[in-house]
């Protein structure tokens, strides 16, 4: 759909409309950042009291959060028509919902029959038409992210994002005024959908009362790893902005919060579209799949519950932490003593439950690390876990490594595109590495242990009888 616009320079008559006070500030173009805020004037908190005037101060009525969804269908029976038809299946499918139809609103502002405006409707047109998160890169820029982390991850959400569309555009088709206004003069496109998500992903903040939520104005402050100010909720629900303590800031310069400094550098790049060298935590997150060959794949998989996951982050001192709760649940077998039975429960559904040791341990199968420690044959179970991850490891290293990646973006490729992907490849071979160095040291530990050395003996034994009467029986044949 087409994206209206409004210029930066009319957001003050928004703001004083709207009860948003800047104090000092002003929303303005940064190099390279899209808009940011800078101070209009010399600020310092070094010799001031900590009940100086906010820098930035929102009313809680313009939060944007499920609840205020809630509220504005309360205001508009089309939009509640369409949020009851559609909505209610998490906060954020809410929020994007509403920011839909506040777009289609200012972009069809001739057509008012449908849908109330509000503060939001023009808010929107303030919000920059593309951010750089890789949703949002093209083919040709998303091929820079082939064995980093980021391209099954990018991928999938792709995928679930084109699901949710599927799903909101059969629904809201079945409201007639929401078909003729969304659908039938093809006014909204699955683009639209990818940036609305990129959008909301990229400036919706955690605040402790209002929890997952948009807050306009807010939401212009840039990122920096040595952020001047940090936002709150006072005790009227207002969202303040306030400088740090200790910070003294010059007319001019730009005012930053901090997006989270334990942030990866894929997290940074999949959620805001850019990397901070200086912050980014050394983290990586794999997918991991059960072996093709195990035939309780399935029965694991469903009792896991989650997505499976390889975690490796680098802890202070440079040591590599590694997690994996899926890989021992992968790594456990029949024998072991994993085993899955389908129960009745009272209401005569049919349950998976699975159990270790005989013992019924469904609600702890996301922690099956915990419940091999008292195994005899815990360090076996442990080194085919590490040796699992650390062929993962591997393998996804040797991905990054395959492909040769170019001098600088071709044509196709936007140079920020390029640039972020370069860093994320950097980042992750390097954390790759470490892991699996440390990895291989794990693994020379546990081959010393004494029960594995009596389990490897036993097996080689076996092996070694096996292959013996095989021999014999081939030689029984030949004879
Ligand atoms: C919450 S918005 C901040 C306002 C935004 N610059 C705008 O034009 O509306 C977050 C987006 O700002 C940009 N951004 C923020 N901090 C940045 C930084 N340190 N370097 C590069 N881009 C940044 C990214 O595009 C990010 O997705």
């Amino acid at each position: 759909m087409p994206w209206p616009a409004l210029p930066i320079e009319d957001l003050p008559a928004w703001a004083h409309l709207n009860g948003v006070s800047f104090n000092k500030i002003k929303v303005t173009s940064t190099e390279g950042k899209g808009y940011g805020v800078v101070s209009e004037t010399d600020l310092s908190t070094v010799d001031t009291s900590p009940d100086t005037p906010a820098l930035l101060t929102v009313p809680h009525d313009l939060v944007l959060n499920a609840a205020a969804v809630d509220e504005y269908a309360k205001e508009d029976k089309n939009f509640r028509q369409l949020l009851d038809a559609v909505g209610h299946r998490s906060g954020r499918a809410d929020v994007l919902l509403f920011l839909l139809v506040q777009t289609a609103l200012a972009s069809r502002y001739g057509n008012p029959s449908v849908g109330v405006s509000n503060p939001w409707t023009k808010y929107l047109q303030f919000l920059p038409e593309t951010v750089l998160v890789p949703t949002l890169w093209t083919e040709d820029e998303r091929i820079l992210l082939q064995g980093t982390s980021l391209e099954a991850a990018v991928n999938a959400k792709i995928s679930a994002l084109d699901a949710e569309f599927a799903v909101v555009r059969e629904r809201s088709s079945a409201v007639a005024c929401w078909r003729e206004l969304l659908w039938v003069a093809g006014l909204v496109s699955f683009t639209d959908w990818i940036r609305l998500d990129a959008l909301y992903r990229s400036r919706c903040l955690e605040l402790p009362r209002s929890g997952e939520c948009m807050v306009p104005c807010i939401d212009m402050i840039n990122h920096s790893a040595t952020p001047s100010a940090y936002y709150e909720e006072n005790l009227r629900d207002e969202v303040v902005l306030l400088l740090r303590p200790g910070v003294s800031i010059s007319n001019g310069d730009e005012i930053t919060i901090s997006y989270g400094n334990d942030k990866s550098a894929a997290e940074m790049l999949f959620s805001y579209g850019f990397i901070d060298p200086q912050l980014t935590a050394d983290e990586l997150v794999l997918p991991l799949s059960p072996f093709p060959d195990d035939p309780l794949a399935k029965a694991k998989l469903v009792a896991f519950g989650q997505a499976p996951q390889i975690r490796v982050a680098r802890g202070d001192g440079g040591s590599i932490r590694w997690q994996s709760e899926f890989a021992y649940l992968m790594c456990a077998n029949e024998e072991d003593g994993v085993e899955f039975r389908i129960l009745q429960d009272n209401d005569g559904g049919r349950q998976l439950r699975v159990f270790w040791q005989d013992e019924d341990v469904t609600d702890r199968a996301t922690g099956f690390e915990t419940l091999i420690r008292s195994h005899p044959l815990a360090a076996v179970l442990q080194l085919r876990v590490v040796t699992v991850v650390q062929e993962q490891l591997q393998t996804q290293l040797e991905r990054l490594r395959s492909r040769t990646f170019p001098d600088q973006a071709d044509p196709m490729q936007r140079e920020d595109c390029f640039k972020a992907a370069l860093l994320l490849r950097q980042v992750e071979a390097k954390i790759l590495e470490s892991a699996i160095e440390a990895l291989e040291k794990e693994r020379s530990t546990l081959l010393k242990d004494r029960n594995v050395v009596a389990y490897l003996g036993l097996m080689e034994h076996a092996e070694s009888d096996l292959a013996g009467e095989e021999a014999a029986n081939e030689a029984d044949d030949f004879s």
